[in-house]
């Protein structure tokens, strides 16, 4: 099994950072959906641009490089030991060479191991089977989709559709809710994965393995099928759209498998995948480990690059660019939907630094300042300086405790993350006159390369990706999602799917 390592460190670059065709398939066929001109037409302009320079530059597609986990199935009397730590090897390159973040953090200490290795990382199954071939297949699903997987245990009641009973009309309910509940913060348009029945474990393992099935395929279960083809049609009315922005396109695929279940539970599980969809597999020669052929590629699929047009008459988009410090007249002056492109300083922050925030004074000075919600991939060459090796906006609503308490104490401008944030931020904009800016999430090599130096780091003990990046950038462009006079383009696209969502309370499946 001399091959084997490589092959596998082959199999995590190529899942990071070349998008299976089936799932460009899909990304291609939602953008002819968008009306040109959209603001969905062009997060899926910088989205099929992305996937283009992630292939190029052999970097991840987005840097949140997810939870490695493999499902291998292996012939009788092949040593299942040596695969493992074949694995783990190979994990430890791909982090070494950029190919994946750090990812594995300490749940107690908030330490991160710095490797992707450590207490249930990666995640490994293995099966046997009856064939000659190893089989490796690996999905890699970043932690902002992953918080928006969803478990219904029925009969319950759910906002917009009313009661939900045991049968299959209730589980076309749960799978449309939970398409609502993702909103933009998933990184829509998605893809679902679902599982019926078992119990919460293995219900929620169902649901993840549905994500290895092709997009393109037809359920064997001819009322899944029918499910899936509705839940398809309907999902994609809710307006939720890329981002969240609204748009026709919300969901890419879904994928339904069933398991029996015990008489006291009815569990539907959901397993949301943001439209960075990285999962591929190899069958590999069990003697020496080298790849046979790959699961997940069918034929070569280019991205539709054709630009989305200006916008349409009628929809005027301004465009302002900004550089810190940033006035309260500049940010007054910003309304939704303008487009803003940032040149300058920026910092980095999620989690850890906003708590340590929310208690001790800031490294550098923020007054008029912009914080991009980002965990960066960062590599140091030889000369010990660092570089942006992907880098698009986390989920900000995990900030919503903190962000307007850190608004007012530092004076912080802008806000860039991705997938909105809820009241108490909306208020704080409007109070201390600040803005926040929606950036296209996963797009991590189209905002890397605006990222143009790193002028430095503080709090690298919180790991690489919650450490605070001040950075130079040029160019970087996102839309203002949120402004200083109480509009938010997320409470009102929440509003108006909820409402769609209620169309549907109806029994469609008898
Ligand atoms: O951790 C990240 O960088 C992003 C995360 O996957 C998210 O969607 O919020
Ligand atoms: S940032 Fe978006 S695209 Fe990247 S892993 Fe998170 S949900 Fe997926």
């Amino acid at each position: 099994m001399e091959n084997l390592k490589q092959s596998i460190l082959e199999l995590i670059t190529d899942t990071s950072t070349n998008l299976p065709p089936d799932v460009r398939r899909a990304v291609n066929a939602a953008k002819v959906k968008e009306d040109l001109g959209t603001r969905a037409a062009i997060s899926l302009s910088t989205i099929t641009q992305n996937v283009v320079m992630a292939e190029e530059n052999v970097s991840p597609i987005c840097q949140d490089t997810g939870m490695p986990t493999f499902e291998v199935k292996t012939p009788v009397g092949v040593n299942q030991i040596i695969i493992k730590k074949a694995i783990k090897e190979a994990i430890v390159e791909a982090t070494k060479t950029g190919k994946l973040r750090s990812n594995s953090v300490d749940s107690l200490t908030g330490a991160n191991s710095g490797d992707n290795l450590g207490p249930g990382t990666p995640v490994i199954h293995f099966e046997q089977w009856e064939e000659d071939d190893i089989e490796i297949k690996l999905i890699l699903k970043g932690g902002g989709c992953e918080n928006k997987n969803i478990q219904y245990s029925l009969p319950c009641e759910l906002e917009g559709l009313g009661k939900v009973g045991r049968n299959l009309d209730g589980v076309r309910k749960c799978i449309l809710h939970a398409v609502y509940q993702a909103q933009g913060q998933g990184c829509s348009a998605g893809f679902i994965g679902v599982g019926i029945g078992g119990d919460r474990t293995s219900g929620y393992a169902l649901a993840k393995h549905q994500l290895f099935r092709h997009v393109d395929d037809v359920n064997p279960n001819a009322d899944l099928a029918k499910l899936e083809d509705y839940i398809m049609e309907t999902a994609n009315q809710l307006g939720i759209g890329t981002m969240g922005f609204g748009g026709n396109s919300t969901l890419l695929g879904c994928k339904v498998g069933v398991e029996n279940r015990l008489p006291a539970s009815f569990f539907v599980s959901v397993a949301y995948n943001c439209w960075a969809f990285r999962r591929q597999g190899v069958r590999l020669n069990p003697e020496t480990g080298e790849i046979k052929r790959y699961l997940y590629k069918d034929e070569k699929v280019d991205m539709d690059l054709t630009p989305a047009a200006a916008a349409e008459a009628g929809e005027t988009r301004r465009e302002v660019v900004l550089e810190a410090p940033i006035t309260e007249e500049q940010i007054r002056s910003l309304k939704v939907g303008d487009v803003v492109i940032i040149n300058g300083e920026m910092h980095t922050g999620r989690d850890a630094l906003h708590s340590y925030l929310m208690e001790n004074d800031c490294p550098v000075d923020m007054n008029g300042g912009i914080i991009y919600h980002c965990g960066p991939v960062m590599l140091r060459d030889e000369a010990g300086e660092w570089h942006v090796k992907a880098a698009g906006p986390t989920t900000s609503i995990r900030e919503e405790p903190y962000q307007g308490d850190i608004i007012k104490k530092f004076g912080i401008r802008a806000v860039i993350g991705k997938g909105g944030m809820g009241a108490k931020t909306l208020k704080a904009l409007g109070e201390h006159g600040a803005v926040y800016l929606n950036a296209i999430g996963g797009a991590a090599q189209y905002y890397a390369e605006c990222l143009e130096k790193v002028e430095g780091v503080d709090f690298m003990e919180f790991g690489v990706p919650e450490a605070m990046w001040h950075l130079r950038v040029k160019g970087f462009a996102a839309i203002v999602t949120m402004d200083s006079h109480g509009n938010s383009l997320h409470a009102d696209v929440e509003k108006s799917s909820l409402e769609r969502l209620a169309q549907f309370a109806e029994p469609v499946f008898k």
